[in-house]
């Protein structure tokens, strides 16, 4: 057993946990809302998410941060809690001292109701041109029980002693604009009316206006109920906060229960306008709200979301070097593998999806299995098919068309699959579209044996019947042989040259060909299907300058294919 593992007794749950109690908000509305707007972003990595890091950030991590943040579009940067740390109080001091702060850019900071913490801050916001102040204390019925030792009196005391001392400071400091924000700190484990009540004792101290408002933060310090339940809450909160026309009513969740972004997505139904959290969701335990996923959600919706994600592979790097911690590979648009199909039908639909994009590339995106266009966020689609044993033919002809313009008729792309599948299959892994040109040319260029294409001469009639004559020079175990042959066409003419010198029954099933490369640099890639007799018939290949050199040797790739697989089932008939 690992160190964070207990041996507890097994005990059913009802015995130690309670269902989470509704709210009663029988008249709710967010249900029937659609999100049209982004709220108002607060990133709060610098601060929430830095104080969960396992090392947290020191100057350069904090300004790459910052720089970041600022370049995606934040306007609202929750920079730390310098009263509380000299590395926060250090960094605050410099993005100010430094101009680093762009004017339309908000940066706010953390502190706990204390009088002495409080004059820590204001010091460390001197010559800001514009900050929020965020003052918070714990309200929860636990917290006041548990750690304060106080009834609701007293709690609210200490906020309104807190916003008190706020209100003065800033005063003080007249050449910084200040917006506050009070959060009730473990909200959702607080009574919504004694929550209401202890908002509204703040208020009464700031004084809002609707010219100039403050922020009223609702956080999910803890997530401890279902998303719904999260929005009741904010729904009522929004009709009993007063003046409710004076304050931005904000969502902070955390994502214990794995539903931070529904929690925020319904709390803006239920009539948020802002919303604080994190990229990628770092923050404490499992983390604060991703910003990334709520943003590229309305983005997926039609909506602006006012944050730029166009670089998102930047921004997964620069997130994961301030962090130190990884961005998982299957994180919601930023994670490595999230425009990645490895299944057959999904790599077929996927395939099809944007190809029928090419025809309308300016209508309503509508490719399988992509909700959203991997180019909005920088990303490609040479990395949305990925090939392994799962994979089916569609992944492998999509591969081999975007990386080496080679585009397999559909009976040879079940044919090649096969043999893809196979070593897939065998090596037990992903294969690069390196492998897999390495397979195909394995499987039609190498053939080799018994038969090898050197030359030819063509020459036709130009009227009607057997018009074209063959004449061309092919090894047959290594030994020369001429062959000269007539027919509809080059390869019909070659065709019919080797069954007489070779006393073959070759037939040709289907034959097509494309250019890859354009203009005097293209080549012929010529596919051809043979089989002996009415015996299984089996593809060629052969890329050249010349067409005509082309279709026969790919006739050559089929026939020697199609001649192995023949003795193949001779062998068996013989031994039979
Ligand atoms: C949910 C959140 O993320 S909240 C933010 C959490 N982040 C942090 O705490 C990181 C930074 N904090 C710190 O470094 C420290 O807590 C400091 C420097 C701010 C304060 O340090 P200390 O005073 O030594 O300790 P501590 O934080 O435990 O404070 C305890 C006292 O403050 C009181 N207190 C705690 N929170 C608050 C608050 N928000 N407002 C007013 N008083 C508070 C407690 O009741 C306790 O009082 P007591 O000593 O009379 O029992
Ligand atoms: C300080 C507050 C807003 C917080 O981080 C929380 O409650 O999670
Ligand atoms: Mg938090």
């Amino acid at each position: 057993m690992s160190e964070n593992q207990t041996s507890e007794p097994a005990v059913h749950p009802a015995t130690k946990y309670r269902p989470f109690p509704t709210v009663g908000l029988s008249d709710r509305t967010w249900p029937g809302v659609t999100l049209d707007q982004p709220p108002v972003w607060c990133s709060v990595d610098l601060r929430d998410g830095n104080q969960a890091l396992i090392e947290p950030m020191g100057m350069a991590r904090k300004l790459r941060m910052f720089q970041g943040l600022v370049d995606i579009g934040f306007k609202e940067i929750e920079i730390g809690f310098p009263a509380a740390s000299q590395t926060d109080y250090d960094f605050c001091r410099k993005i100010i001292e430094d101009g680093l702060i762009p004017d339309d850019v908000s940066v706010q900071v953390l502190c706990q109701c204390r009088d002495e913490l409080i004059e820590r801050t204001f010091e460390a916001l001197v010559g800001a041109r514009r900050a929020i102040v965020h003052i918070y204390n714990s309200t929860s019925s636990a917290q006041r029980r548990i750690v304060f030792g106080m009834d609701q009196d007293g709690i609210i005391d200490i906020a309104r002693r807190g916003a008190r001392r706020v209100k003065t400071l800033a005063a003080a400091y007249p050449e910084t604009e200040w917006v506050f924000q009070y959060s009730p700190e473990s909200f959702t484990g607080t009574e919504l009316d004694f929550a209401a009540r202890i908002s509204n004792e703040v208020l009464a101290v700031w004084q809002p206006t609707p010219e100039h408002k403050a922020i009223i933060n609702l956080p999910a310090t803890v997530e401890m109920a279902s998303p719904n339940i999260y929005a009741d809450q904010i729904e009522w909160m929004h009709r009993h906060l007063t003046p409710r026309d004076s304050v931005i009513l904000s969502l902070h969740p955390h994502n214990d229960r794995g539903c931070a972004v529904a929690a925020a997505e319904l709390g803006q139904m239920a009539g948020a306008d802002r919303v604080e959290g994190t990229l990628f969701g770092n923050g404490e335990r499992t983390g604060n709200v991703d910003l990334v996923t709520l943003a590229l959600n309305l983005h997926s919706q039609g909506v602006s979301p006012g944050l730029d994600f166009t670089r998102i592979n930047d921004v997964v790097r620069m997130a994961e070097y301030c962090n130190q911690l990884p961005v998982h590979p299957r994180h919601p648009y930023g994670g490595e593998l999230v425009f990645t199909a490895f299944s057959g039908s999904h790599q077929d639909a996927i395939n099809k999806g944007l190809k029928d994009r090419k025809s309308h590339p300016d209508g309503v995106w509508e490719v399988p299995y992509l909700p959203i266009d991997p180019r909005d966020l920088g990303r490609t689609y040479e990395a949305v098919i990925r090939v392994n044993s799962q994979s089916g033919k569609g992944g492998v002809s999509y591969l081999l068309e975007t990386e080496y313009g080679l585009s397999l008729p559909r009976r040879m792309q079940i044919e090649f699959a096969k043999i893809v599948q196979q070593e897939a299959d065998e090596t037990g892994r992903e294969l690069t579209a390196v492998e897999i040109l390495r397979l195909f040319e394995q499987a039609y260029f190498e053939t080799g044996r018994p038969l090898a294409f050197r030359d030819y001469w063509a020459s036709s009639r130009g009227d009607a019947g057997d018009r074209h004559t063959v004449e061309a020079v092919i090894t047959n175990e290594g030994v020369e042989q001429r062959l000269k042959g007539a027919g509809n066409g080059p390869i019909a003419a070659f065709i019919d040259g080797l069954n007489q010198s070779l006393g073959l029954n070759v037939v040709i099933h289907d034959y097509t060909e494309h250019a890859r490369g354009h203009g005097a640099e293209a080549d012929a890639v010529a596919y051809v299907e043979a089989g002996i007799g009415d015996g299984k018939s089996t593809f060629g290949c052969a890329i050249d300058a010349d067409i005509i050199s082309a279709s026969l040797e790919a006739a050559v790739s089929a026939i020697n294919r199609a001649l192995v697989d023949h003795q193949k089932v001779e062998g068996q008939r013989r031994s039979a």
